[in-house]
């Protein structure tokens, strides 16, 4: 295990938060390492990389670039296409963060002999009997320890979290005061990084350049993504869709649907292409199972009854119980019924404003 030391390899995307996480850390003292990684660059633009390293330039510290765009590609973009050809609903930011960012900081910082991995997420830890948790940050708007929940001690005792103590409208302050004006006024990141608007036409576009090879020969994708029928509960006919893998449990929006009753997507049959629409109160679930869990700290969460889950990001948080069954899943059962739960999607354990841990949802009831 290497020894701690002042030194810190930064994850800079060329955005503002990891900009001014690069500027907060140099007056901390440390000795910053930037590394930006290629992802995905959407319209094959590549103003980001140009944007980090001017930065680098600008304050003095050693940056570096790391292609990743294979890795991304079959781990991320795969795996989204292979789940809503599955009729899930994939979480690929979690999965990036958990499988993909903070291990490659880690593997990197490792080769470099630096101790430190920090990025501009808006988190912070703590340190409580010897094991870490991420916690809340101060900006309740720009929260992302939902993202976070796979990461275990190894890279939890050696992270540096420069923005969780501010807000975003700090931030952006932070680096006008010094003189960093392209920093302080960049757009906010929306969504997905590789379709921050619709997943459908990314999901389309994918599909017509790589979906041979994903799907194989023996069964076209296209034999898959078909017009199919929205029906009701009882099996009747409603409408024509575009394709289950182009519905979400829990969509209202886009259905192109107008019944005088609004209906949400309750199920996704992917044999009978069919996707099933019914009334909101038909989408509560009070039990869930989840798989490739992980949890911080078991006795701070297992079998008790004040936990919090929240499965979106920006949804609503609700009280359960969880709990492992003899086959290693973590069941969880829901204090509330809550609506649209969809497998696929990431479940995420807090209490006390600590991040307990998580795993991805494979079946409700
Ligand atoms: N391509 C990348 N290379 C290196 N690090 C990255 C990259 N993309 C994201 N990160 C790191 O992960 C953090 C969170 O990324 P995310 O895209 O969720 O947030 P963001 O709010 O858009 O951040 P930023 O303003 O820094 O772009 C970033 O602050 C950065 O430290």
């Amino acid at each position: 295990m290497m020894e701690e030391n002042k030194r810190v390899l930064l994850g800079m995307s060329g955005g503002t938060d990891s900009s001014v996480a690069a500027m907060r850390l140099l007056e901390a003292g440390y000795e910053v390492t930037g590394v930006t990684f290629r992802f995905y660059e959407l319209n094959e633009s590549t103003e980001y990389l140009e944007d980090a390293r001017n930065l680098a330039e600008r304050l003095g510290i050693r940056h570096i670039t790391y292609d990743a765009r294979e890795v991304f590609n079959k781990q991320i973009l795969e795996y989204f296409v292979h789940e809503y050809l599955a009729g899930h609903t994939p979480v690929p930011c979690t999965l990036c963060n958990n499988r993909l960012k903070w291990p490659l900081l880690a593997e990197i910082a490792d080769e470099m002999g630096i101790f430190y991995i920090a990025t501009g997420h808006y988190v912070q830890k703590v340190k409580l009997e010897d094991t870490y948790y991420i916690t809340h940050a101060v900006d309740p708007d720009k929260d992302q320890s939902f993202f976070l929940w796979g990461l275990k001690q190894d890279i939890l005792s050696r992270i540096l979290l420069p923005m969780g103590g501010i807000t975003k409208v700090e931030a952006r302050a932070w680096a006008a005061e010094r003189g960093f004006q392209k920093v302080a006024t960049k757009k906010d990141s929306i969504g997905v990084c590789f379709c921050p608007m619709d997943y459908r036409n990314f999901l389309k576009n994918w599909l017509v350049s790589n979906g041979q090879i994903l799907v194989g020969n023996s069964w076209p994708w296209s034999a898959m993504v078909k017009r199919g029928r929205f029906v009701d509960e009882k099996g009747n006919f409603i409408a024509w869709h575009e394709g289950y893998p182009f519905y979400t449990i829990g969509q209202r929006r886009g259905l192109g649907v107008h019944l005088n009753r609004p209906v949400f997507v309750k199920e996704i049959n992917t044999e009978k292409n069919e996707v099933v629409l019914s009334s909101l109160s038909a989408l509560e679930k009070t039990e869930m199972w989840l798989k490739d869990w992980n949890i911080v700290n078991r006795e701070r969460i297992l079998g008790h009854s004040d936990i919090i889950v929240k499965i979106r990001y920006r949804k609503q948080e609700n009280h359960c119980t969880v709990t492992i069954t003899s086959d290693n899943k973590l069941h969880v059962q829901l204090h509330e019924p809550l609506t649209a739960i969809a497998p696929g999607q990431a479940a995420a354990f807090y209490k006390d404003g600590l991040l307990l841990g998580g795993g991805i949802i494979i079946e409700s009831r």
